[in-house]
């Protein structure tokens, strides 16, 4: 990855041409000596290019907005959260986080309606405006509490079986992938449907014998974003010479056919009930009834909620495995209470107090529950799954701090995407073309700013607690403790174009770790190593998380 410093310009209050020094492509980028630090920082950014290392490395050494280019993307950083909502504010009214041309080609090859994630303008805005009172609305989406709280009975079976069958009765080898299915099993069921009727479209995940449909959803899902790498940064003319291209195709084909196989199924059950069967509240009736999506385009939309929000963000996707992002957030919110015995105590405590007696925790309960939502709250802060969003700027110009980005000019054009940067007064010599403006928001340095959360590195859920007195924790006492930036912690994107997924994928999690806490106690297992974050397109521990469940007395 190459880095180049906007800093020359930041204070130039004069037009005049283009500086050199933020020309596309210019080449080497780091000035000045080159220390170790530095050179692992390059080396990092070739697979890790939105983790920690990279984003607050280069914010530390370049400030707050930097330019970086990855494969034929040139990206604006921006990596504070004044600057973030700059960018969001004048994002438009139709926001595109990145293209996803490979995705767009397959789905023109297929014949297939485009979907959330590829279309943009006001075709993107009808399907979200028919999907958002479903899955945004607070009442709509407790509706879907019952049918997520039985896959939550079936954690607990699975959990309990794998600790049992495990040499000392309790531990439970990497716990991502099982919450993985998890998180997989729910994300397909919640969406799908919020009637009992729906329980017969779940998956399966978590029997012993997985159905071979879900199998293989999951590996296609592998496939594809793994493939994904391939085969947006190699030539087309390749596609003929080299496999990959073909295997992408058979991997969306395989995703799709899964997701058609089920509305289908479901749309003869309904035809077969007297009345043709349905009803309020029904997601997927809800979709199929809608006269504002085609046949096609509830297709598309299963296949990509399924997806569960893997991969919202780029289309160089880089994952050995495929991860839901609420099992991750669950497998890292495990991993700190399992080394935080007050904090786990904590949480129990509360847990015990809403719903006595080991009562399933329903959503009223949940907004009882203000120290769960913190301890979530502070597992995204820290590990935000998405660690770095997108947005793509063609139509508007943008100015960011002092930097003005032109809008998108038609013309000859070499790269795909090419951010043009100059001072924010401009130039009195424009060039004939300029492409779109790419910004990489850069979520993780945001929410690890020190600027905004004190101990930015530490586990602390206390400090989403307004109420909490600082006096009980004298060392946190420093202003701004428990106040930061609305920017400063985005996990789920912002703005209208925002997760889609998030009040459910909340849902989810807070039912799952309330659930998990009313039955056991969490320890980490006997000399198990400190567990770092990864990156794989999302942020993911570094190795497997095992942990060990012991029956609460
Ligand atoms: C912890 C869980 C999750 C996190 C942290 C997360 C995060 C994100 C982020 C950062 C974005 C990009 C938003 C933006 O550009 O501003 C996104 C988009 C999206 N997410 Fe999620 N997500 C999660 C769970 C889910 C789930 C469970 C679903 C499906 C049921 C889902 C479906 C989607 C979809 C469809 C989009 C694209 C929306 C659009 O382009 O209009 N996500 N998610």
């Amino acid at each position: 990855m190459l880095t180049f410093p906007l800093e020359p310009d930041r204070f130039s209050g004069e037009p005049g041409p283009t500086h050199p020094a933020l020309e596309p492509a210019p080449l080497f980028p780091l000035q000045g000596p080159v220390s170790v630090a530095h050179v692992e920082v390059e080396l990092l950014d070739l697979t890790e290019l939105t983790t920690r290392a990279a984003q607050c490395l280069q914010k530390q050494r370049y400030g707050p907005i930097w330019r970086s280019q990855f494969g034929p993307f040139q990206l604006v950083n921006v990596a504070c959260p004044r600057l973030i909502a700059q960018v969001i504010r004048q994002e438009g009214q139709y926001p595109v986080r990145v293209e996803l041309p490979h995705w767009k080609e397959y789905r023109d090859l297929r014949g297939q309606a485009y979907g959330l994630h590829v279309d943009s303008g006001p075709e993107w805005h009808r399907i979200r405006s028919v999907l958002n009172p479903k899955m945004l609305r607070p009442s709509e989406v407790s509706s879907f509490a019952p049918v997520v709280q039985t896959v939550v009975d079936d954690l607990l079976v699975r959990l309990e079986l794998l600790r049992r069958r495990s040499p000392d009765g309790a531990t439970v080898p990497d716990l991502a992938a099982e919450l993985y299915k998890f998180g997989f099993e729910a994300d397909v069921l919640s969406p799908a449907g919020i009637s009992a009727v729906l329980f017969e479209t779940r998956l399966g995940c978590l029997r012993e014998e997985i159905p071979a449909d879900t199998l293989r959803f999951i590996a296609a899902v592998n496939d594809m974003l793994t493939l994904s790498d391939q085969v947006v940064l190699l030539p087309r003319w390749s596609r003929r010479l080299l496999p990959f291209w073909g295997r992408f195709v058979q991997a969306w084909d395989d995703l799709y056919g899964v997701a058609q196989k089920l509305v289908d199924r479901r749309m003869a059950e309904l035809a077969a009930q007297p009345g043709g069967g349905g009803g309020e509240g029904m997601f997927l009736t809800y979709l199929l009834s809608s006269d504002r999506l085609s046949r096609g385009e509830v297709y598309i939309s299963v296949t990509e909620l399924m997806l569960g929000g893997v991969d919202t963000v780029r289309s160089a996707a880089r994952h050995q495995d495929a991860w839901s992002a609420t099992s991750n957030t669950l497998s890292w919110a495990l991993y700190h209470l399992a080394r935080d015995r007050p904090a786990q105590s904590r949480l129990q405590a509360e847990v015990d107090a809403v719903c006595p007696d080991r009562q399933p925790p329903t959503t009223q309960h949940l907004a009882r529950m203000p120290y769960l939502r913190a301890v979530v709250k502070e597992t995204l802060r820290l590990y935000p799954v998405v660690p770095g969003n997108g947005r793509l700027v063609s139509e508007n110009e943008v100015v960011v701090d002092e930097f003005w980005f032109p809008k998108k000019v038609e013309g000859r054009a070499a790269a795909s995407v090419c951010p043009s940067v100059r001072p924010s007064v401009r130039p009195s010599v424009r060039l004939s073309v300029r492409l779109s403006t790419l910004f990489h928001l850069c979520h993780y340095a945001a929410s690890h700013d020190e600027a905004e959360f004190a101990a930015p590195e530490e586990f602390l859920p206390q400090r989403w607690l307004q109420q909490e007195s600082p006096s009980s924790h004298s060392d946190r006492a420093t202003p701004g403790f428990y106040r930061h930036h609305p920017y400063s912690f985005i996990p789920f994107g912002v703005g209208v174009r925002g997760c889609v997924g998030k009040r459910l994928a909340e849902m989810e999690m807070h039912l799952a770790l309330s659930r998990l806490m009313q039955h056991y106690d969490v320890h980490p297992e006997v000399g198990s190593p400190l567990v770092e974050p990864k990156t794989r397109t999302l942020l993911i521990p570094s190795r497997p998380i095992n942990l060990r469940f012991l029956p609460r007395a």
